[in-house]
């Protein structure tokens, strides 16, 4: 069994689209949204596979893990699924749900669309200690981020393009500004440009507030383009772990790739980024007669 695409094409036909029209109805109201639905799903599939194990309430869950901390868009998934069981009940995974809202958001924040296979199924496990050593560090070197995606089966080419993911979304300042105050004994992380520490610093000031947010892609964080790339080349990458991209041999050339226009080398983002996501959603899923079909999203279903 694997994923394919129209998986829901008679058993719920009208499925993808009331997945688009909810998450579209969420993201006029609110526009973070989309970078939220996007990073859950990221977060889904590097723990335990993409079955939707983030949603999944509980005391020790995934989702109370300090890497879910600022995690959002989990009332969309959930409005989603309400009326899905209305019109098939019992049919819809959760997972699928998320892969699906994850692909609208990119297309709502005028990225490129792809075509998403479905038929994950649910599963039933999820623990905060799961996040340990699959989630990706903002901190990590090129050389753990290489290997946590490589242990998903994702190599460097998809490691760059899958980060390009911030193009949109903010950060918090608490992730972030550690690099802008005694980095080292002169003052902030010498990989950001010093022209601009001080607009930083002015954004997020030294102890205060941390749950401040900030741009990962500066002047372009709620379109899905390839400024992120070129902030990276500038030294303006917010978090550590992107800017090193910048510095890693092989995952600077697919940045430099990627802002190329023209050219034999040139590759296009939006074109590879559904290409990695393909990829991504389909991270150890479970299908055929493995895990089940959640009845509400944030809870496993009980017998
Ligand atoms: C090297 C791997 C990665 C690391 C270390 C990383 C880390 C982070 C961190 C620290 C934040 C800020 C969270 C906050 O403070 O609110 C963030 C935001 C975000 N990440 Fe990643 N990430 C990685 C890869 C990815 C991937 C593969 C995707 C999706 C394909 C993704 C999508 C996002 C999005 C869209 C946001 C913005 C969220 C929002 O605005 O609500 N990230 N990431
Ligand atoms: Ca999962
Ligand atoms: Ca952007």
């Amino acid at each position: 069994h694997s994923t394919r695409v129209g998986f829901y094409s008679s058993t719920c036909p009208r499925a993808e689209s009331i997945i688009k029209s909810t998450v579209e109805s969420h993201f006029k109201l609110d526009p973070t949204i989309a970078p939220g639905l996007l990073r859950m799903h990221f977060h889904d599939c590097f723990v335990r596979g993409c079955d939707a194990s983030i949603l999944i309430d509980g005391p020790n869950a995934e989702k109370t893990a300090p890497a879910s901390q600022f995690l959002k868009g989990y009332k969309v998934i959930d409005d989603a699924k309400f009326q899905l069981e209305c019109e098939c009940p019992g049919v819809v995974s959760c997972a699928d749900i998320l892969a699906l809202a994850a692909r609208d958001s990119v297309v709502l924040t005028k990225g490129t669309s792809w075509a998403v296979p479905t038929g994950r199924r649910d599963g039933t496990v999820s623990k905060a200690s799961d996040t340990d050593g699959n989630m990706p560090g903002f901190q990590d070197t090129v050389d753990v981020l290489k290997q946590k995606f490589a242990a998903k089966g994702l190599n460097t080419r998809d490691l760059v393009t899958l980060v390009g993911a911030h193009t949109i979304g903010n950060a918090a300042c608490e992730v972030f500004s550690y690099r802008l105050y005694n980095f080292t004994s002169t003052g902030a992380d010498p990989s950001i440009n010093p022209a601009f520490v001080s607009h930083l610093q002015a954004l997020c000031p030294q102890n205060r507030d941390g749950s401040r947010q900030i741009a990962l892609d500066t002047g372009s964080a709620d379109r899905f383009d390839t400024s992120f790339f070129a902030n990276l080349r500038e030294g303006k990458g917010i978090l550590e772990s992107d800017q090193r991209l910048w510095t890693g041999d092989l995952t600077k050339k697919f940045v430099q790739r990627f802002l190329e226009v023209r050219g034999s080398l040139g590759l296009s983002f939006n074109v590879e980024f559904g290409k990695s996501m393909v990829k991504m959603s389909n991270i150890e899923v479970k299908t055929g007669t493995m895990g089940e079909i959640r009845k509400v999203c944030s809870k496993v279903n009980e017998y």
